[in-house]
């Protein structure tokens, strides 16, 4: 387990980093924005944020951003508003690394990235401590990562 005592500092999981640039004890525990970087080629399982709103802001790079059975390509500064209880996922496409803001409200969820990071979690063989973080975040596993 690592020890990650500032859950300001970049985190990193999966090749995929992630920094907490507003975090909910500066919000009133209203907000929080995740500054990340993802790799080509990366994404997330289908999933659903059972308590959150989250908007989804592209800075660098495109991804496919999959909402309820739709899909959309977002280029850099494009953006997707995801309600809370949707089945959602995105997948890293083209030639280079997308940097996005994961803006979440209510704040909390960037616990989960603080979690993974310190469990250095594998997939599959770790699942278990996967889906038990992401169920104390109000995040359950829908299905798979993109194709
Ligand atoms: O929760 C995971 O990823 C994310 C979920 C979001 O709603 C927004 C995001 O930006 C991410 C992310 O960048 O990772 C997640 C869960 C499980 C897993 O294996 C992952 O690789 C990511």
């Amino acid at each position: 387990m690592k020890d990650i005592e500032n859950t300001n500092a970049e985190l990193e999981w999966l090749g995929v980093t992630y920094k907490t640039i507003l975090a909910p004890e500066d919000t009133g525990g209203a907000m929080s924005i995740v500054d990340s970087t993802s790799p080509v080629g990366s994404g997330p399982p289908r999933h659903i944020h059972h308590n959150e709103d989250e908007a989804f802001v592209v800075l660098t790079g495109t991804c496919r951003v999959w909402l309820e059975g739709e899909e959309k390509v977002l280029q850099a500064g494009e953006s997707a508003f995801i309600p809370r209880g949707s089945e959602h996922t995105f997948k890293v496409i083209g030639n280079e690394a997308c940097r996005h803001l994961v803006i979440l409200t209510p704040g909390g969820f960037e616990g989960f990235f603080v979690d993974m990071a310190a469990g250095q979690f594998a997939i599959p063989d770790d699942m278990p401590a996967i889906v038990e973080s992401g169920e104390r975040h109000n995040m359950t596993f829908t299905g798979p990562p993109l194709d």
